[in-house]
This record gives C-alpha cells, structure tokens and sequence, in this order.
C-alpha cells in the first residue's frame, strides 16, 4: 500500500491505515458507565472513515471501568485479580456496546485481546499482523484491548496508549488518534493549570514536550499525557504521525481528516516505508540463513518483491516462523533480510518448489511468500 508522509495537517487528508485509541476517561463519562452518546457518535465518524476508503482499527480501554459499574464498585480496586474479574466483566459490556452499533450501520466488529507475548514473540506477532490484515480486507472493524484477564503486572502494557502504538507498528498504520478527555497536549497539566496553551503540532521527537507532559492521569485513565507522548514515539518508529485529541469535540474524527487543525499533532521524523524498514532490522537477531538463486537475488534486489520459496536453493540456521533471517546469494552476499513465514524444517522442505506445490509439501499453508515484501529489508 502506497502511504504518503509530510508533516503537517493536510498529511492526514490522505491517510489510508488509521488506529484511533479510545481512552477510560473519554468512554466512560468520568465513571459513570459507558458513555452511550459517546460511542453513538464515535461509532458514527469510525463508521464515516471506513465510507471514505479509510482502514480503520479501533483500540478502546473501558473495561475494567464498565466491569466496575455491572459490578457496583465504587472504587477502583488496586489488587490484580480484582482488576481482572472487572475487565472480564466490562468486556463483555464493551464489546456488546460497540457490535449493536456498528451493526446498525451494516458493518461487522471483531474483538481482539492481546498481551505482551502477541507483540514480542515473532510468531504471534506475524499472526496477529495476517489476522488484522484480513479483517481490514474483509471490511470489519476491528476492536482491540489488552487482554486483562490474564497478563500479570509485570507484563501488562498498562495503558491503552502503548498498545494502540504498537498495534500502528503491528499493522503498518500511517496514522495514531488518540482521543481523550482534553482537546490535546497543552504545555502544562490543564487541569492544575487554567493558562496552559494547547500544543497544535510538533516534531515527535522534541526533549522539551517531556516537560510539558509530565502531569498524572486523570481518576479513571492509566496514563495521562506522558504515555501518550511515548506512544507517539513508538508509532513514528514504523513512521506514523499520532494526533492527541478532544474526543468530545464535534465530528472530531471528520474534521480531522479533513485536514482542520485540531488537538496536537506529533510528526514522525522518518517516511513510514523507511522507518518501518529500519525498525524490523534494528530490533531482531539473525536467526538463520536462506541461500537464493540467481533469478530471486535479481528480483529482491531490483523490484523490491516478496521472497518466493521456489527461489530458495537451501537454508541453514535454528529459526522459527516470524524470525530474521538473510537472504544469500550465489556469491555469499547478503541480498536482504526479513520476517519469515515459515520455521526452518518447513522452509527446507518447500526450497525450490512453486508456491502451488508449497501446501501438498506441508499439508498446510500459512502464507504463499517465504518473506512478505513489508516484512524485508535490503542490505
Ligand atoms: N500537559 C498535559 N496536557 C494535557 N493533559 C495532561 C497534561 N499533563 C497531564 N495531563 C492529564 O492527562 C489526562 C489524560 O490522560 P488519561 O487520564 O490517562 O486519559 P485516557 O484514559 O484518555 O488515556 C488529562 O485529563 C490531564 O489531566
Ligand atoms: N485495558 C484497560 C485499559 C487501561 C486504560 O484505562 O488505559 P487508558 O485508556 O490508556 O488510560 C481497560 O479496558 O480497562
């Protein structure tokens, strides 16, 4: 997909891969349940997006608040499986929320719950990518939150910010929303300070807004301004741009997309192509090797295409499906490497065969490409 970059508004009027984060303190009206008015409007510019030709993910927090509310509790408790009996509870009531009212407007929601492990083991990192993928193809919307029930705290993403982030990295997304109880980043905590001046846009990576967001969260949001800050910085590394917004401002989401000016808008330093590029390098170890012939050394070189098995002469290594691996070619050069679909045993049994014979080999198939185009990188 061909994504367009440049730092400023109108930028976001040719967005086509949206995540739009909903936050505890937006959705639950400060505590009192659901906000249904809320979620009849929000639903309304998501489904107005999808109309427009955007893709759209949606990541919404509300759990544990409306798990709170079925349950009559007050107060939020602080021991875990407190937390997590509520979550399990306010799911339901979440996702029940957001299903009837996509429905009216003829569109399907999936719900999907991730944890930690999703995002850092590569496998299910690759799976959730492919089950994200299809669904935007298929034309549902998908719901995301972390799973509660069963993370512990030492793992948990916490906030709703760094997932809806690493779910951008996840999906290739060129655009973050994150839509919240203030109208944006202000240069100081609005609620403590009555003269704090919104932020309209900066670069993402400027030291001088950590000053500005280092203000707590509101009662009911984990993590105030700080980690939606971070969040941005995690979303420009595969080069999506983040706005922080006013969930409450009218059509918001429209309005935006439109290219008006509202809330604050973090830019990624980096073209998303590049960054995402660098970033897949960056993090992984090598984890093996596949030897390619002439023909697919050319191909990858010259036409950036996906790694095809028939290319494949031979494999060397321990790796696993959604590991980096090089590309070699016929003179011991690096070509390229990548994310790879399948694990060693598999890749060695379908080296040099058509991506028509892949699944007799296999009795199965995951994806028709060794390496996807997006997941590799020339070397
Ligand atoms: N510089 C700032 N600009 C805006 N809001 C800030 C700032 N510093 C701290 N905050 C607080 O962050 C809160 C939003 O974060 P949070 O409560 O976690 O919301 P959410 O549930 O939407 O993630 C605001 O209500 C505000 O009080
Ligand atoms: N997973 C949690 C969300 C945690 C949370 O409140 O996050 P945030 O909206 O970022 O402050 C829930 O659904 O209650």
């Amino acid at each position: 997909m061909q994504k367009q970059q440049n730092n400023s508004r109108a930028s976001l009027v040719g967005a086509r891969r949206v995540v739009v984060k909903i936050g505890s303190a937006l959705l639950t009206n400060d505590g009192q349940g659901l906000a249904v008015d809320g979620l009849d409007s929000w639903v309304a510019q998501l489904v107005a997006l999808r109309q427009a030709g955007r893709e759209v993910v949606l990541v919404s927090s509300g759990a544990v608040a409306e798990g709170m509310t079925r349950l009559g509790w007050r107060k939020r408790p602080s021991d875990l499986h407190s937390l997590q009996a509520a979550a399990a509870v306010g799911q339901m009531g979440l996702v029940h929320a957001y299903e009837t009212r996509f429905k009216q407007h003829g569109l399907h929601t999936a719900q999907i719950l991730l944890g930690h492990d999703d995002i850092s083991a590569r496998d299910r990192y690759l799976n959730a990518r492919s089950t994200l993928l299809t669904l935007l193809e298929l034309g549902v919307v998908p719901v995301v939150n972390e799973n509660d029930t069963v993370v512990t705290d030492e793992i948990r993403f916490g906030d709703n910010d760094t997932l809806a982030a690493l779910v951008a990295n996840l999906i290739d997304a060129d655009t973050l929303i994150i839509l919240t109880d203030q109208r944006g980043l202000f240069n100081a905590d609005p609620r403590s300070n009555p003269d704090a001046q919104l932020i309209a846009q900066a670069e993402v990576a400027d030291s001088s807004l950590d000053v500005m967001a280092g203000g707590s969260a509101g009662a009911l949001g984990r993590g105030g301004m700080m980690t939606k800050l971070r969040a941005a910085r995690l979303a420009a590394r595969s080069g999506a741009n983040t706005v922080i917004v006013g969930g409450r401002e009218d059509d918001v989401l429209g309005r935006l997309f439109a290219g008006e000016s509202l809330g604050t808008l973090l830019t990624a330093s980096q073209p998303p192509i590049a960054a995402r590029k660098k970033w897949l390098a960056g993090q992984l170890q090598l984890r093996g090797n596949l030897f390619v012939d002439e023909g697919a050394a050319k191909v990858l070189r010259q036409q950036g295409r996906s790694l095809l098995s028939v290319g494949v002469k031979s494999v060397s290594g321990r790796f696993n499906r959604g590991d980096l691996v090089s590309c070699i070619d016929p003179d011991g050069r690096e070509v390229a490497r990548g994310l790879v679909n399948y694990n060693a045993d598999e890749a060695a049994k379908i080296a040099g065969l058509a991506t028509e014979e892949m699944a007799a080999a296999l009795g199965y198939l995951n994806e028709p490409e060794l390496i996807h185009r997006d997941n590799l990188v020339l070397v």
